[in-house]
């Protein structure tokens, strides 16, 4: 178990006392040094010294911050009907950090919880410090209830979307329809820039193939138990563009279905020749039926306000705050539920003694003014976490940066 002892204040960017955490276990010394900062009345965690220690020996307990209903936790861990939460902003603010963390406490207030990278550029890992790579859900070690951890694999996932797609309607109908001269209905799939879709898929795709595949996974019996669904998404701008697929893919896949059916009622030569190969076209058919079903499912699951909300992350920088303010304006016209806004890595009011970070305080103070100013964010809950002087890995620093942030 960690003890805690308080020492006095050994610099002046300390504003009252230090607390030192220690573990036992494994002879592993000093975890972490906190910071009481009496203006804001919470720790903040100064540096962590031994990274390779045991979480489960891992408590802060006995130093825990005075209880403050900042981000509105109580709601977000009341009730066991499933929600998603959707974490996401622009690269690099923390989205990671906030939902690996996020997730550590969903899991240690009694909700059985998956945490999933739909990022292409997958950070779970490093941030849990475990191996959670090979596209199925790996247990993670240390928090209280179960807590699982997927990062979907977007090459196999967009793989299996070409491969329904181009079996049914893609080049390979197309050539052959060139063939036959029928032109008419390949002009109609070229306006499905389909083949564009899967040589360059948009930023997106991935995205909503992810969110496909982990909805695929939440239906079968196996993984019924999970109360607290955690989505690490891509940055900003991929996000947006996920939005719009589902309509796009759905209105795509709707057409080549149709036209399928064109096809193979067109000429009685087609019949024959769509015949023999009847088996595999109906496959690829179902295939991409269930493709659309899954798509419009996603599009569904983020506009629903009871089961769903997506929580965007910032830091309090003018260019990070507008992107988040754009962010905002696109989720509020996709009918996307926001209620609460991280701004993340703020420095602590005792950085003040140099003169950079004097500066760099300032700079965001500003920032974060200009968030009550701004009309798509003033109105939403504001939680601040503060920077830290390490990165942020493991489970019991993710637990300690969960529980400044989800109060
Ligand atoms: N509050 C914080 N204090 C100190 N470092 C932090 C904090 N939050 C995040 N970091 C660090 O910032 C880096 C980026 O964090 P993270 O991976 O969570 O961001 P991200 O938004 O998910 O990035 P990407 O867009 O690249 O996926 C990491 O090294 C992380 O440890």
């Amino acid at each position: 178990m960690a003890s805690c002892s308080l020492i006095p204040p050994a610099s002046s960017l300390v504003s009252s006392s230090l607390c030192k955490l220690f573990t036992s276990r494994n002879s592993m010394a000093t975890v972490g040094l906190l910071s009481f900062a009496p203006k804001t009345s919470s720790f903040v965690l100064l540096s962590i010294k031994q990274r390779a220690y045991h979480e489960s020996s891992f408590r802060v307990r006995s130093v825990a911050a005075p209880v403050e209903d900042v981000a509105g936790f109580d709601d977000m861990v009341a009730g066991t009907q499933r929600k998603y939460y959707m974490l996401g902003g622009k690269g690099g603010v923390g989205k990671t950090s906030c939902a690996a963390s996020l997730a550590v406490k969903f899991a240690n207030s009694g909700h059985p919880t998956l945490v999933v990278s739909t990022d292409p550029a997958h950070s779970l890992s490093d941030s849990f410090a475990q191996d959670l790579t090979g596209g199925t859900l790996v247990p993670v070690e240390g928090p209280e209830c179960p807590l699982f951890a997927l990062e979907i694999n977007p090459d196999k996932a967009r793989e299996e979307f070409r491969s329904a797609t181009q079996k049914s309607g893609g080049t390979g109908v197309k050539d052959f329809m060139e063939g036959m001269g029928l032109g008419m209905l390949v002009e109609q799939l070229g306006e499905l820039k389909l083949g564009e879709l899967l040589d360059t898929p948009p930023p997106g795709l991935d995205e909503a193939m992810a969110i496909a595949k982990v909805m695929q996974f939440l239906e079968s019996q196996e993984y019924s138990m999970f109360t607290r669904i955690v989505f690490d998404t891509a940055p900003t701008g991929h996000t947006l563009r996920l939005l719009s697929l589902p309509d796009f893919l759905d209105a795509s896949i709707g057409k080549i279905l149709k036209l399928r059916q064109k096809i193979t009622s067109a000429t009685s030569a087609i019949k024959s020749v769509f015949g023999q190969e009847q088996t595999t076209q109906q496959d690829a058919a179902d295939k991409l039926e269930q493709l659309r079903e899954r798509m419009i499912k996603v599009r569904e699951l983020f506009r629903d306000t009871d089961s769903t909300e997506f929580v965007i992350v910032t830091i309090p920088a003018v260019m990070a705050i507008n992107e988040s303010s754009r962010l905002r304006a696109s989720l509020k016209k996709e009918n996307v539920p926001v209620k609460r806004l991280v701004v993340n890595q703020i420095l602590p009011p005792s950085a003040t003694d140099c003169k950079f970070c004097a500066m760099k305080r300032k700079d965001q103070l500003r920032a974060l003014d200009m968030i009550q100013n701004d009309p798509e964010l003033s109105n939403l809950t504001l939680i601040q976490g503060p920077l830290v002087d390490v990165e942020i890995r493991g489970v019991p620093a993710l637990k300690f940066l969960g529980d400044i942030i989800w109060k």
